[in-house]
């Protein structure tokens, strides 16, 4: 994942919208003495486990949806885990590959007992085509197979799902250059190590490697911290519910400048306080705390790909 930390660094020393308070940012880790709160994956009680591949189907068609759920208010990622799981409970075969490539709108819906027309409905069923196809065609229908080819290694997994499925492709252009997230490839990695408890499907050898998941509350939490600064005209964006378009350079800014700043606190956590603390541990710390605070204000981006 080195590609992501790199090109995130790259935008974070241009940022001209967003700046990455060091002084707020060590107060930060000052405050907490460099142990980061442990927070239970799954501490919602909502996602579905029996300790087999049916788990890694579910965890992959999750996080192949797992994006932009804001433009209903109503709806959070919540109803995507507790409907895909109840579905799963009343029907094992219902996230089989032949059956993800057929699913309509209508009966996405009806999946996650969701009355209303999904925020980018269309893109959600093709992404769940396109799971179904290329899982079909390269891996036995099994996300499971997906994970033994990556041979306990995330920056593998992250590779095949990125080579394989162009919907995890997540990446933007910023001053000419490319920047890497992935934030949907590496949350799976994420949540396989989460429900797995780091063995059998969830062992990863590198598992330090991956980054914290550039979605929209992490940036609001790490606002609200004070790491993260915005210009007053995005600020006043953001508060008032403006929406930050895909690929602008504020929105790269946002989702670069938030990685960069937690690679900084781990970094600094090792440096002063003599410990090791994986992304994805500061990533559930900072994001449970940013759902508990559902005030916080976020910013709007209508993307696939968070
Ligand atoms: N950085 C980061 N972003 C995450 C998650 C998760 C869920 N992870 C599971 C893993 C362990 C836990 O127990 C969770 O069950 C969702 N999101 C993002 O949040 C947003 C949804 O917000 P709202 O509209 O309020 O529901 C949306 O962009 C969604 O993609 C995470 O862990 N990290």
């Amino acid at each position: 994942m080195e590609e992501v930390r790199a090109t995130t660094a790259w935008v974070a020393n241009r940022a001209t919208h967003v700046m990455v308070d060091s002084f707020e940012l060590e107060k930060a880790v000052d405050s907490i003495q460099g142990s980061v709160p442990k927070v239970k994956w799954d501490f919602e009680g909502i996602h579905y486990f029996d300790g087999g591949p049916l788990t890694v189907q579910y965890l992959f068609v999750l996080d192949a949806l797992n994006f932009c759920f804001w433009p209903d208010e109503e709806l959070i990622y919540d109803h995507l885990a507790s409907g895909l799981k109840a579905s799963l409970q009343k029907d094992k075969y219902a996230l089989d590959a032949n059956r993800l490539q057929m699913y309509t709108g209508p009966q996405l819906r009806e999946l996650l007992n969701w009355s209303r027309p999904l925020p980018l409905e269309e893109e959600r069923v093709r992404l769940l085509h396109e799971v179904g196809l290329e899982l079909e065609r390269n891996f036995g229908g099994e996300a499971a197979n997906l994970v033994k080819a990556s041979k306990n290694s995330a920056a593998s997994l992250i590779s095949i799902i990125t080579s394989n499925f162009p919907g995890f492709r997540d990446h933007s252009l910023y001053k000419g250059h490319q920047v890497f997230l992935y934030k949907r490839a590496q949350i799976f990695v994420a949540d396989l190590w989460g429900a797995f408890k780091g063995e059998g499907y969830g062992k990863f050898n590198d598992i330090s490697s991956i980054t914290i998941f550039a979605d929209y509350i992490i940036p609001a939490v790490l606002r609200q911290l004070g790491i993260l600064k915005y210009s007053s005209a995005l600020s006043d964006s953001i508060d008032s519910k403006i929406e930050v378009c895909a690929g602008s350079e504020e929105e790269v800014e946002i989702r670069a400048c938030s990685i960069y700043a937690v690679e900084k606190m781990r970094e600094l956590i090792k440096s002063k306080f003599k410990k090791q603390v994986l992304s994805i541990e500061m990533d559930l710390w900072l994001w449970s705390y940013g759902v508990r605070n559902s005030a916080l204000p976020h910013h709007r981006t209508l993307s696939i790909y968070y």
